[in-house]
């Protein structure tokens, strides 16, 4: 006899709980019920839960105390919200602090059985064992980079929208195919779409499909990309390039998990994870009014932030001997060695194209070197400065990237980690000078070094950068 899955509800309305194990019973999940927050913790004493489902307002205390309890002592087990209709910052809330999805009430039954399945799938090997150590697609052993895999395996198993920033060239791209691989939704379509390069005329009709004849040229019926990654992901990548008029059709289709095709009468539900990255700072475009605050709000609901390869340390060496491996092979040659004058280049040199330009530079240094020892003259790095390295990067004084695993923590904890990471950002961007770190943040040099002793950051010396 096979056991069925055993499910958590939450609940302190009957009628709703009832509703619920019904749905699940169909689909051959066992339910155990709670009335309050109290009743869960004791059945998650008890039982091994493949699923969660709570409501938000409990008698003694709210769904996210429950999240975030489970996220804390039962980490396997996914756990979805219910929330009521159009409360769309409470899902906010729910998916910051760990939650894995949410539905909204009324519980449209399709999308609960969605969500569930969804839900069972993280529990099987193919929901959990795409993440391996060492995934060639993302090289690296440095510490920003092993933080950035941990995340990115927690964040495989959310349905969250994910916000990618990071500099031109770092892995974006890279980055959200791996949320998708490393999830539940790997066995369905991953569909990257470059926001910028689709005329805007015929944008809606990429998106959403049309309907034969709905148009001039509209010939055949046409699925848009939102129907073709069904169940699957949607990479909305350079996601700033879109126009003002397509931001709001797209926002409607995140809120209300439906299609409209040019053409058709009828909605069309979608099933579709939302990642989206671009290299301009969001924030920036939102307070320059050419971004859209609320679907910002929306996609923006967990932010990873990839470091520039400048910040990666040795991985440089690492990466570029990878590389030197991969095209010797494709072209059928031996592997030149890079020289420690090379190595040295290639660590000092700031890389505005980051890990695309390093692979661009090494391709260059293959054709030109004598066939055994790669020189820094066959390198060909261009003269930049650290300002041109960073044009790309948001600025200072955006908003910092989550760390989800900072959410549970207390409001201090919360400003103390924002506090570090704009410090760390600033302090990258200058370089470690203090003094323009300070500038570029608008506090005194005594400011800075103030917050930076009592942040553990303070190496002791007391001079103004400026002087030195
Ligand atoms: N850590 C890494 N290990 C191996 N290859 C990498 C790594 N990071 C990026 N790459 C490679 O670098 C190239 C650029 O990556 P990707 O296209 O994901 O960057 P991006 O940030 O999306 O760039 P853009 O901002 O131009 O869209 C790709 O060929 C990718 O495979």
């Amino acid at each position: 006899m096979t056991m069925n899955p055993l499910a958590l509800i939450v609940d302190d309305e009957p009628d709703i709980r009832e509703l619920l194990e019904i749905t699940l019973n169909r689909m051959q999940i066992d339910c155990c019920l709670a009335e309050s927050v109290s009743q869960a913790h004791a059945l998650l004493e008890k039982h091994r839960f493949a699923l969660c489902l709570t409501d938000m307002n409990l008698p003694d205390g709210s769904g996210i105390d429950l999240v975030q309890h489970i996220q804390k002592h039962h980490p396997q087990t996914p756990v979805a919200v219910i929330t009521a209709y159009g409360s769309m910052e409470t899902a906010v809330i729910a998916l910051k602090a760990g939650a894995f999805d949410f539905v909204s009430k009324p519980v449209e039954l399709g999308h609960l059985r969605e969500l569930v399945r969804s839900a069972l799938q993280l529990a099987t090997p193919a929901g959990q064992a795409n993440a391996t150590e060492e995934d060639a697609r993302l090289l690296g052993q440095s510490a920003p980079i092993r933080e950035l895999k941990e995340t990115i395996r927690k964040l495989a198993r959310s349905q969250a929208p994910v916000y990618i920033s990071g500099e031109s060239g770092t892995g974006k791209e890279v980055v959200a195919r791996l949320i998708h691989d490393w999830g539940p939704r790997a066995a369905k379509p991953f569909i990257p779409v470059n926001c910028g390069a689709i005329p805007s005329e015929l944008m809606e009709s990429e998106f959403f499909g049309h309907k034969k004849g709905s148009f001039t040229g509209a010939t055949e019926d046409k699925q848009g990309l939102f129907q073709a990654a069904h169940e699957g992901t949607l990479f909305l990548d350079e996601v700033a390039d879109l126009p003002l008029a397509m931001q709001v059709k797209l926002l409607r289709t995140i809120q209300e998990k439906t299609v409209r095709p040019v053409g058709h009468s009828k909605e069309i539900p979608v099933n579709v994870r939302i990642l989206s990255a671009t290299h301009k700072d969001l924030a920036a475009e939102v307070a320059a009014g050419r971004f859209r605050q609320d679907l910002f709000y929306r996609i923006n609901v967990i932010q990873v932030r990839i470091p520039a390869l400048r910040e990666r340390g040795n991985d440089i060496i690492y990466l570029a001997e990878t590389f030197l491996g991969r095209l010797s092979a494709d072209w059928g040659i031996r592997q030149p060695s890079l020289n420690a004058a090379a190595k040295e280049a290639l660590k000092s040199y700031p890389f505005p194209g980051n890990v695309r330009e390093l692979q661009n530079t090494l391709e260059r240094a293959l054709t030109l070197c004598d066939g055994n020892t790669i020189l820094p003259e066959h390198l060909q790095l261009q003269e930049v400065s650290h300002d041109d390295a960073a044009a790309g990067t948001p600025t200072p004084l955006s908003v910092p990237a989550l760390d989800p695993s900072a959410a549970g923590n207390s409001l201090e904890d919360y400003l103390m980690s924002v506090e570090k990471s704009m410090i760390l950002k600033a302090l990258d961007e200058t370089r470690w000078n203090r003094t323009a770190a300070a500038r570029k943040l608008g506090m005194t040099f005594r400011s800075l070094r103030y917050r930076l002793k009592k942040l553990g950051l303070d190496d002791g010396s007391d001079t103004d950068d400026s002087e030195s």
